[in-house]
């Protein structure tokens, strides 16, 4: 496990839930997984992304900063025994899975997934994180559509950001 450190122009000034940050200044800037990265201070242990296009941002997160990549797809992916969170979204209903063994106790973990509009998606990550002992530090995505509060479903974690869809 390694620790991922901010260069100095970047921190959370791209990639920021602070209401004071300029929405301008996170839009002119070139963004994407690295800078996600690159604003955190702290370590994680796994990094779960959630399917589909958590799939894309979670993996190079997780090699900037050493940490293991644990998917939590859709049902009927993994091979081996799961266990699962059924969640609502706005249209419907779904449920994510993760292999038994992927996180162990204690371990600290990042969700990342690409947009959170009701936070039910992420909110059954972390859930399901949580029912084997994960310690579920914060949550990262690209966008975030505010008008529907979602990040008041994440249990009081922080979620990281880079661009707000109003
Ligand atoms: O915050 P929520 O209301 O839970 O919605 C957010 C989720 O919705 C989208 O995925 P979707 O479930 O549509 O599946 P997809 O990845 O297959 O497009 C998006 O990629 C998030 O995972
Ligand atoms: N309202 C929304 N707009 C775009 N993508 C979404 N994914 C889930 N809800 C969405």
């Amino acid at each position: 496990m390694f620790r991922a450190t901010c260069w100095s122009d970047t921190p959370r000034s791209l990639a920021s839930s602070r209401p004071e940050t300029p929405k301008s200044s996170i839009l002119e800037r070139p963004f994407g997984a690295t800078q996600l990265a690159f604003a955190f201070t702290t370590t994680f242990v796994v990094i779960p992304g959630i399917e589909a296009r958590g799939f894309l941002f979670g993996p190079p997160i997780a090699l900037a900063i050493g940490a293991k990549f644990v998917p939590l797809p859709k049902p009927k992916k993994l091979p081996g025994e799961t266990i699962f969170e059924e969640y609502e979204l706005e249209y419907g209903n779904d449920r994510l899975e993760m292999h038994v063994g992927a996180v162990e106790a204690g371990d600290r973990a990042l969700v990342v997934d690409d947009l959170i509009a009701t936070g039910g998606t992420l909110c059954a990550a972390i859930n399901l994180l949580e029912r084997v002992g994960a310690e579920v530090v914060e949550c990262a995505c690209v966008i975030e559509l505010p008008e529907l509060q979602g990040r008041q479903r994440l249990k009081g974690k922080p979620l990281c950001m880079l661009v707000e869809y109003r």
